[in-house]
């Protein structure tokens, strides 16, 4: 094995330390500013990419890392700093990126959302040479670590685990890898099993008689019903949402909390409230405790639990929801006439198409909700190329030791 000796600039955008020593940026995961490191490259792995093998001169910043298997499991890339560096770096690439797209506003301090840790995950079952292994994805391999604990899981997610190898123990014979989603409810924990494929009523069975012994809430198989021992609900605001199964869920507790909170101190007198890619209701159901709102998302299955919700819910201002692609047919300026704040919270990808009528039409207040900087910078761009100015951002950080970030925007003409 051959080794290069590097210092490590800064930290970069995944979390992983950047060296310029060679002339170009190196990656080096688990490394921080100022570090002197031996590294070598392993076949295989990208060619900007370094293993890192030995610190020569480790950071003040250093700190021992809280899980066994930080470094082998791909959960968390920064378990290794100081919480104040590690919060600097974090809002610094919300600043970072609004620089880069020339976009130009205050970006506040970030606000810490992981709460009580993680209400929602999911492991990942595989056979291999060493037996059926279930846990999360390793650190930049194409492998699964077995795990026995994940320290940022919320409490209510502690027998996750168990039942996750269990049912991964009794699909064994059904031989294909599987994604097992665990969500942690009020009335027990909620799984859905993806990648098994068809089984049979014997599996099917066993599969049932397993659900009710681990005490699951419900168990699904792509969003089928295997069994439904309570009903998988949580507490949103007011309301009690039965949740769809795999619908998104906003991975804390206190995450969802927080955004909301943000999202309806910046509607502040609003009277009708357009909230598009609603989900199962997390601002829509809170906000329709003081405003009325029209909510909107592609998934049918969360606009179903959304609008049961509403049903079931005392004292709502009226709240309704419909199933809409809004990539493909957006809401178009003559519609958002209806309402005098949009607030919108996109996949990963962004609301292109969204943002293009939003800008068109003549709203004067959007807010946006994002946990992809990079796609929320070319949104607001549209934004203000429509004359709307950036008023505030404030960034949230809902996953804690990596490097996702979320904000929450408003938009102002
Ligand atoms: C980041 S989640 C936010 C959901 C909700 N605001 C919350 O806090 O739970 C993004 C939402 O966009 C929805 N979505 C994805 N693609 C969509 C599309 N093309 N049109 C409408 N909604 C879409 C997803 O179903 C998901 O509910």
């Amino acid at each position: 094995m051959s080794l290069e000796r590097l210092t490590i600039d800064h930290v970069g955008q995944q979390g992983d330390g950047v060296s310029f020593d060679s002339g170009h940026a190196l990656y080096v995961p688990y490394t921080l500013p100022n570090e002197v490191v031996d590294v070598t490259s392993s076949p295989g792995a990208q060619a900007d990419r370094r293993g890192l093998v030995n610190i020569i001169t480790p950071s003040a910043e250093r700190i021992a890392p809280f899980c066994t298997y930080f470094g082998i499991c791909g959960g968390c890339a920064i378990q290794h700093w100081q919480e104040d560096f590690y919060r600097a770096w974090k809002r610094q690439l919300v600043v970072d990126t609004l620089k880069q797209a020339g976009l130009v506003c205050e970006v506040g301090e970030l606000i810490d959302a992981h709460g009580t840790g993680r209400r929602r995950a999911t492991f990942h079952a595989r056979q291999g040479s060493g037996g059926l292994r279930v846990g999360f994805a390793a650190a930049g391999r194409h492998e699964i670590v077995a795990i026995d604990r994940c320290p940022i899981l919320d409490p209510a997610m502690e027998a996750a685990l168990a039942a996750a190898n269990a049912i991964a123990q009794l699909l064994k014979p059904v031989g294909k890898p599987l994604d097992i989603q665990v969500s942690a409810t009020e009335n027990g924990l909620d799984i859905d099993v993806r990648g098994s494929g068809p089984l049979d009523t014997a599996i099917l069975t066993k599969l049932s008689e397993l659900a009710d012994q681990h005490c699951l809430a419900r168990l699904t198989r792509h969003g089928e019903l295997v069994l439904l021992r309570a009903p998988p609900t949580i507490r949103v605001g007011r309301a009690g949402v039965t949740l769809p199964p795999a619908s998104f869920m906003q991975p804390t507790q206190a995450g969802e909390e927080t955004l909301a909170a943000l999202v309806i101190q910046r509607c502040k007198g609003a009277k009708r409230i357009a909230d598009l890619f609603c989900g199962f209701g997390p601002f829509a159901l809170r906000l329709a405790e003081k405003f009325r709102v029209a909510a909107f998302d592609s998934d049918g299955k969360a606009i179903d639990a959304l609008n049961n919700a509403v049903r079931a819910t005392q004292g709502l201002k009226p709240l309704t929801a419909v199933a809409r692609d809004l990539f493909r047919r957006p809401l178009v300026p003559q519609e958002l006439r209806e309402f005098d704040c949009v607030v919108f919270d996109p996949p990963r990808q962004g609301a292109e198409a969204q943002s293009r009528q939003l800008a068109a039409s003549r709203l004067s207040r959007v807010v946006a909700v994002s946990c992809n900087p990079a796609t929320f910078a070319r949104d607001a761009r549209i934004l203000t190329g429509g004359g709307f100015r950036l008023a505030s951002v404030s960034p949230v950080d809902q996953f804690r030791h990596t490097a996702h970030v979320e904000l929450v925007a408003d938009f102002i003409r």
